[in-house]
């Protein structure tokens, strides 16, 4: 039985860090274990144009703990009056690592994305030619159609013609939740998928059995049994396409335990341990390493981390069950299992 694995230092390739309090209280949570991530642009107002991106790299690396091994790596959110040369310069110079596109109201803070597809033709026609990667939220947001149904109905009506009529676009759909997003995205050339620690580990009934369970509300919200087993099999198959984006997206308590609760589960915390217990339930922690620390840099043409992360097994970890801020506890993702894998630098 194996009961310690080191792996290169993770990363997570699909964060919220949110901004001022909130930031320096789950900085720290995320720069534990990960030497690097994604971080989303969902801010209030959202992180347009490079300066604004400059601007808030500032205050991330301003509220980073002492002696930290982490970097954030930055992204701007598409609107329809997204500047194609401003986007590009930003790549070029270093400054953002991929582009993030979110259909107008799909998710937290999505009122600027995007509601008409032909208005961002130039700024796709640009990421093509340039390979910027862009960072897809992978819902239809028609009243009409099921909640249950918009990631699968998204790739046949918005990303396939997208991709069709934009070749060499590079694109990441993230937080997949369905077999259908597993399928589509292992079929296809120039596409990676992120997939969330608590989408492999709860399906729709811990949502809504036995009582309604705000925490475990995300979007996309977690579908039938069927597709966390579909997850499970690509996050551990090893195949490149498939790496670890936690969606870590902290909200308070208050906001989430309402009557019109907030979407998102909060897993800085606790991913790394979680996905041990994932990994080695699918027998595959040998794929860990692959899935958290080297698919996701190869995608984004990036080499791994040079750092290492040990994981060991022992007694039950006792997550905290919440983190504190100054405006009231976020609650950390309760797996509803225990785990007993543990994290430490090298
Ligand atoms: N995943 C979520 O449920 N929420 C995210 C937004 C997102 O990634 O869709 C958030 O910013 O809170
Ligand atoms: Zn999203
Ligand atoms: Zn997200």
């Amino acid at each position: 039985m194996t009961d310690s694995l080191i792996i290169r230092r993770p990363d997570d390739w699909h964060l919220h860090l949110r901004d001022g309090a909130m930031l320096k209280a789950v900085l720290p949570e995320t720069a534990r274990d990960f030497g690097r991530a994604i971080i989303m642009p969902n801010l209030v107002p959202p992180v347009v144009k490079a300066a604004q991106a400059t601007e808030y790299r500032d205050r991330i690396l301003a509220a980073m703990p002492d002696g930290a091994d982490f970097k954030p790596l930055m992204t701007l959110y598409l609107t329809e009056d997204s500047d194609p040369a401003d986007m590009h310069a930003a790549f070029e110079s270093g400054l953002i690592s991929a582009v993030k596109l979110y259909p107008a109201g799909a998710t937290t803070n999505s009122s600027s994305g995007v509601s008409n597809f032909d208005k961002i033709r130039p700024v796709l026609e640009m990421m093509a030619e340039t390979g910027l990667p862009m960072c897809v939220h992978g819902e239809v947001t028609d009243a009409e159609v099921d909640i249950f149904d918009r990631e699968a109905v998204f790739i046949d009506r918005v990303l396939d013609p997208i991709r069709k009529a934009t070749p060499g676009l590079r694109v990441i759909m993230e937080h997949i939740t369905t077999k259908d997003g597993v399928d589509y995205v292992g079929s296809q050339d120039d596409m990676g998928a992120t997939i969330t620690t608590h989408h492999l580990i709860i399906n729709r009934n811990h949502i809504l059995v036995g009582g309604i369970k705000p925490h475990y509300y995300c979007l996309p919200v977690a579908k039938r049994e069927e597709h966390r087993l579909a997850l499970r099999a690509a996050a551990t198959s090893g195949n490149a396409k498939y790496f670890l984006g936690t969606d870590s997206a902290p909200h308070l308590d208050d906001a989430k335990e309402s009557a019109c609760g907030c979407a998102g589960c909060f897993t800085a915390t606790n991913t790394m341990p979680l996905l041990a217990h994932v990994f080695e339930e699918e027998g595959a922690l040998d794929q860990l390493e692959k899935f958290a620390s080297l698919n996701g840099p190869a995608f984004y043409r990036m080499a791994p981390n040079d750092a290492t992360l040990t994981l060991t097994k022992g007694d039950v970890n006792t997550f905290p069950a919440h983190i504190e801020t100054p405006d009231g506890p976020v609650t950390v993702f309760d797996p509803g299992f225990p785990v007993h894998w543990h994290t430490s630098a090298s």
